[in-house]
C-alpha cells in the first residue's frame, strides 16, 4: 500500500472527483459516512458524541458524522471552534443539512469558556483540522486541543489528530496535537503514524478505504509503501520439481565469540530455516562442538582464534555472506572485516558488531560489496549514519545514506523501515513487542542471509525476510504470548509463517 504524503491527498482528491466523476459534497458524504459505520460498529449503543469541527473539510467530515449519527439516535453536540470566518463550501453545506435536526445542539465557540465538560463516557470526535494543516496550531485551538487532552473521554480522531503533520512534525509544538484513542484515516495511513514518538497521538489507527480513483494511487509517484501479505506472496519464486539443494545456494555465516555462541546458533538455525540450500557457519574454534552439536545440517568453518573472528574461508563457494551476529569488535575482528569487505562480490548482510566495526572505521564504508544489506537496531543506526532528533529526519538520513552507497539500510523496530538504493522505503506491519527480545535480530540476519543465498535480490530478500520474521513473531505471541517469546521461538514458528505467508 502507497503511503502519499498529506500535500498529495488533495490532488487525488481532485483528480477522484473529476475522473470518477463524483461531486465533492459526495465524496465528503462517502467518506463520512464510512467514519460513521465503524463508529458504529465500535459503538454500538448510543453515546454521547461532542464533534469538535475546524473551517475545513475536516470539519465537514465532522459535520456530516454528526448528521449520521444523530439519525441513529446517539446524542450529539456539535462545536464549531471559530478559527476563520466562513466554512468551506462542503462544511458549510453539511452545517445547513444538520441544521435540519433539531435534537443536534450546534455551538460555536468564539473562546475555550465556552469548553464544554468532557466526561469520560463522551466519546469526542476530534474534526479541526485534517490533511490541509499547514502550520502549528495556536490561540484558540490550541486551547481547545489541550482541554480535550486534558479530558479522560474517548477520543476519535478524523482522519489524522489534529495539529499533527501528515510527516515532519520535528517543527511541531507537541502541546497543540490531539491525543487520539483512535485515528480513522481515509484510503491511506499518513507517515507519521509510523513513528514511534507520535504513537501518543495516533493512538490505534485504522485505515477506511474512500474509494479514491485507482488510476491516480497507481499513477502517483511516492517513495512511502507499507508491506502487505499480497504483494511480498507475490515476490516469491516457485520452488519446482526437479530442484536440490544446489538450486538453493550456499550461504557463509560469520558469527559467534567467546560468550556470544548463542548468537550463531539462532542465525544458523533461522538461515535454514528460511530455506537457503546450504550453510557454512564460520565461528571461533571454541564453538565447534557447540555448532555442530545444535545445529547438525550446518557445516563448520572455524577460525584460528579460539574466542573471535579473525579470518574466512575461501569466498568462491558462497552465494552470500552474512556478518555480524555475535562478533565482538575487537582490532583482529576489524582487520579481517577489512579484508572480508574487499574480496566479497556477493551480496553480503551486515549486522550488529559488524555495523559498530563500519561506524567506528568509516572509511570502510568506501568498499562494501554490491547489493548489501545493513541490518541495525536504533543505536546501531546511531552509530553508522549519525544521530537525529526525530524520526521523520532518521528516515531522511536513512533514505540518503542507502542511495549514497548504494546499500539496504533496514531500521530494525516496530514498523521496521527498509531502505532501498532506489530511494524508496518500505514499512513492514508484521511484529510486536514480543520481539523486542535478545537474539530477535540474529535470527533476521540468517533469513536475510538465507533468502539472498536463494538467488533473490538484496531487497527483495529484505522485504521477504523482515515481513516474515514479523509474521513468525505474530504467530508466536498469538500462542504463547508476547512475555515469554524469545528468539528460538521466532524460528520455531518460522514453518507457520511460511505458510500463513503463502495461503
Ligand atoms: N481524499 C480524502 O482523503 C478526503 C478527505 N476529506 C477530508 O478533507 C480533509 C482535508 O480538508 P482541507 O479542507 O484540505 O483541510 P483541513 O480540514 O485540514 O483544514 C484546512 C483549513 O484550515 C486552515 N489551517 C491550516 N492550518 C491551520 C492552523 N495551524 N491554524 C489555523 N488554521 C489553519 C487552512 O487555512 P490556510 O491558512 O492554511 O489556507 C484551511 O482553511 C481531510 O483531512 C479529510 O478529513 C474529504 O472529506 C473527503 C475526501
Ligand atoms: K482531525
Amino acid at each position: 500500500m502507497k503511503i502519499f504524503p498529506a500535500s498529495k491527498i488533495a490532488e487525488i482528491d481532485s483528480y477522484t472527483i473529476e475522473h470518477e466523476p463524483i461531486e465533492s459534497i459526495d465524496l465528503m458524504e462517502r467518506a463520512s459516512r464510512k467514519l460513521f459505520k465503524r463508529i458504529v460498529k465500535k459503538f454500538p449503543a448510543p453515546r454521547n458524541c461532542k464533534i469538535f469541527v475546524g473551517p475545513g473539510n475536516n470539519g465537514g467530515d465532522g459535520l456530516a458524522l454528526a448528521r449520521m449519527l444523530a439519525e441513529k439516535n446517539y446524542a450529539v453536540e456539535v462545536f464549531i471552534i471559530k478559527i476563520s470566518d466562513c466554512l468551506s463550501k462542503d462544511a458549510e453545506e453539511n452545517l445547513q443539512r444538520l441544521k435540519i435536526f433539531k435534537t443536534v445542539d450546534i455551538y460555536e465557540m468564539a473562546s475555550v469558556d465556552a469548553m464544554p465538560w468532557l466526561f469520560p463516557d463522551d466519546i469526542v470526535i476530534d474534526a479541526i483540522f485534517g490533511s490541509g494543516l499547514s502550520r502549528p496550531i495556536e490561540g484558540l485551538p490550541l486551547e481547545v486541543i489541550k482541554a480535550i487532552n486534558a479530558s479522560e473521554a474517548k477520543v476519535i480522531a478524523v482522519d489524522i489528530p489534529s495539529g499533527l503533520m501528515g510527516e515532519d512534525n520535528s517543527k511541531n509544538d507537541y502541546n497543540g496535537i490531539i491525543k487520539a484513542d483512535l485515528t480513522l484515516s481515509f484510503q491511506f495511513p499518513k507517515l507519521a503514524f509510523l513513528f514511534p514518538e507520535n504513537a501518543q497521538f495516533v493512538g490505534e489507527w485504522e485505515v477506511l478505504p474512500i474509494g479514491l480513483h485507482p488510476d491516480i494511487i497507481e499513477k502517483e509517484q511516492t517513495p512511502y509503501k507499507m508491506l502487505s501479505r499480497e504483494f511480498v506472496k507475490s515476490l516469491l519464486m516457485p520452488r519446482k520439481k526437479f530442484d536440490h539443494k544446489g538450486t538453493y545456494g550456499h550461504g557463509l555465516l560469520i558469527s559467534g565469540s567467546y560468550g556470544k555462541m548463542g548468537a550463531a546458533i539462532l542465525a544458523s538455525r533461522a538461515g535454514l530455516r528460511a530455506g537457503m540450500g546450504l550453510l557454512t557457519s564460520h565461528i571461533p574454534r571454541l564453538g565447534y562442538e557447540i555448532m555442530q552439536t545444535a545445529v547438525p545440517e550446518a557445516m563448520v568453518s572455524i577460525d584460528r582464534s579460539d574466542i573471535i573472528f579473525t579470518e574466512f574461508p575461501d569466498l568462491n563457494q558462497f552465494n552470500a555472506v552474512a556478518i555480524g551476529p555475535g562478533i565482538d569488535k575487537k582490532q583482529n575482528s576489524y582487520r579481517a572485516m577489512i579484508e572480508l569487505l574487499k574480496e566479497s562480490k556477493v551480496p553480503m548482510v551486515i549486522d550488529a558488531d559488524a555495523i559498530n566495526i563500519i561506524g567506528e572505521h568509516p572509511e570502510l564504508k568506501d568498499d562494501l560489496p554490491m547489493g548489501s544489506v545493513f541490518t541495525p537496531h536504533p543505536k546501531e543506526f546511531e552509530r553508522l549514519v549519525g544521530k537525529a532528533e526525530d524520526s521523520f529526519t532518521r528516515n531522511k538520513m536513512q533514505r540518503e545514506f542507502a542511495k549514497e552507497h548504494s546499500v539496504t539500510l533496514v531500521l530494525k523496530g516496530a514498523y521496521t523501515a527498509i531502505a532501498c538504493p532506489e530511494g524508496s522505503v518500505y514499512f513492514n506491519p508484521t511484529g510486536n513487542p514480543g520481539m523486542a527480545t535478545a537474539g530477535s535480530g540474529d535470527v533476521l540476519t540468517g533469513i536475510i542471509l538465507s533468502l539472498l543465498s536463494q538467488g533473490y535480490s538484496s531487497k527483495v530478500a529484505t522485504i521477504i525476510g523482515v515481513y516474515l520474521h514479523g509474521l513468525a513473531g505474530d504467530l508466536a505471541a498469538e500462542k504463547i504470548g508476547m512475555e515469554a517469546l524469545t528468539a528460538g521461538d521466532l524460528i520455531n514458528y518460522l514453518p507457520k509463517a511460511w505458510l500463513r505467508l503463502k495461503k
